[in-house]
C-alpha cells in the first residue's frame, strides 16, 4: 500500500488560520496586537528569502511585523543593544534572530540576549530547560510543527518507538523531549550511532534531521512507519541551469514504498516551521497579558 503523503503546507495554512482568529480576538476583546521582531545580520541571500517569507506571513495573520537588518559586520555591542531594545518594547511579543549569524557573532550568546518570554525560537537556555523538566515553554518551532503533524497523522503517540535522528539544540533535543513528552520510546541518533539503519529500523516514528540529503533510504524504513522528513538541502535544480531545488534528508523514492506516511520536501515540515513562529508569538502575548492561550498551539 501507497504511503500517505503527509500535506504540510494544508495543515501550516490551518494552523495560519487559527492564529488569526486568535489574533483577530485579541484585538476585538483587549486592542493588543501581537508583534514579531526579525533580526537579520549580514547579507546571506537564502536568509533574506526565509526573512521575507516570514514578514508576509506575520501580516497576513494579522500581526505586526519589525525587520531589522544589521550589516554583515556589525558588532555584538549593537546587536546586543537592538535586542535589549526590542526586549523592553512592549509592542513586540517575540524575537528572532536568523541564523546564522557571521562568524564574528555567537549563536549561543545571542539567544541568551533575548528574553526568554520573548524567545519565539525557543532556543534560549530557559526554554530548552522547562520543556525538559516538562514546565510551560516556548518550544522551538520545527519540532512543535512535526509534533503537531505527527498527532495529526496517528492520534495518540503513546508507546510508540520513535527515533530521532539528529541531536541538536536548534531540533533533535527538543524533538526529543517532546516525543517523550507523549510517552514515545525514544531514540536519539547521531553521526557517531553505530548501525544508524538497524536503529531506524525499528522505529515506528522516524525524525531525519541529519543534514545529509538523501541519507536516509527506504531499506530503513519499518514497513508502514510514520516518516518526517526535517532536512532541507538547496542543490541546482537538474533541469533548469541558475535554478535551486530542495531535497530532504530521506530518499523520498525508496521511502515512500515502504512507510505508511511521509512528510515531502518541499511542503512538509518547512511550512509548519513559519506557522508556528507565529502560534509561538501569539502564545507569548497572551502570556505577556496573562490572558489564556489559545488551544492547539501550543504542547
Ligand atoms: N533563528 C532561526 N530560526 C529558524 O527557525 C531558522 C533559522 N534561524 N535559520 C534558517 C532555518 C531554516 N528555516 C526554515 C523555515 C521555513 C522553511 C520553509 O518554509 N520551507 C518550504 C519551502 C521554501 C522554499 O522553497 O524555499 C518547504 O519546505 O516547503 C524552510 C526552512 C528556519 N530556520
Amino acid at each position: 500500500m501507497a504511503a500517505t503523503i503527509i500535506d504540510g503546507k494544508a495543515f501550516a495554512a490551518g494552523v495560519r488560520g487559527q492564529v488569526a482568529a486568535g489574533v483577530a480576538a485579541l484585538k476585538a476583546g483587549h486592542g493588543i496586537v501581537p508583534g514579531l521582531a526579525v533580526v537579520l545580520v549580514g547579507e546571506d541571500p537564502a536568509s533574506e528569502v526565509y526573512v521575507a517569507h516570514k514578514h508576509q506571513a506575520t501580516l497576513e495573520v494579522g500581526m505586526r511585523s519589525f525587520e531589522h537588518k544589521l550589516a554583515a559586520d556589525t558588532p555584538e555591542a549593537d546587536l546586543f543593544a537592538l535586542i535589549d531594545r526590542l526586549n523592553a518594547d512592549p509592542e513586540v511579543h517575540g524575537i528572532l534572530c536568523q541564523f546564522p549569524v557571521p562568524d564574528h557573532l555567537s549563536e549561543r550568546r545571542t539567544v541568551a540576549r533575548i528574553d526568554p518570554a520573548k524567545d519565539v525560537d525557543g532556543l534560549s537556555v530557559t526554554n530548552a530547560g522547562l520543556l525538559a523538566t516538562g514546565e510551560r515553554a516556548l518550544v522551538s518551532c520545527t519540532p512543535l510543527g512535526c509534533l503537531m503533524l505527527l498527532r495529526d497523522q496517528l492520534g495518540s503517540l503513546s508507546g510508540k518507538e520513535a527515533v530521532v535522528i539528529g541531536r541538536s539544540n536548534l531540533f533533535g533535543k527538543p524533538m526529543a523531549q517532546l516525543l517523550l513528552q507523549e510517552n514515545c520510546t525514544v531514540t536519539i541518533a547521531h553521526s557517531r550511532t553505530t548501525n544508524l539503519p538497524e536503529v531506524c529500523a525499528r522505529a515506528d516514528i522516524l525524525v531525519a534531521a541529519v543534514g545529509r540529503a538523501e541519507m536516509v533510504r527506504g531499506d530503513w524504513v519499518k514497513p508502514g512507519a510514520t516518516v518526517i522528513d526535517v532536512g532541507i538541502t538547496r542543490v541546482p535544480h537538474p533541469q533548469t541551469p541558475g535554478k535551486t531545488r530542495l531535497i530532504g534528508d530521506v530518499h523520498f523514492e525508496s521511502a515512500v514504498a515502504v512507510a505508511g506516511a511521509i512528510t515531502p520536501v518541499p511542503g512538509g515540515v518547512g511550512p509548519m516551521t513559519i506557522a508556528c513562529l507565529l502560534a509561538n508569538t501569539l502564545t507569548a502575548c497572551c502570556r505577556a497579558h496573562g490572558l489564556p492561550e489559545p488551544e492547539g498551539l501550543t504542547v
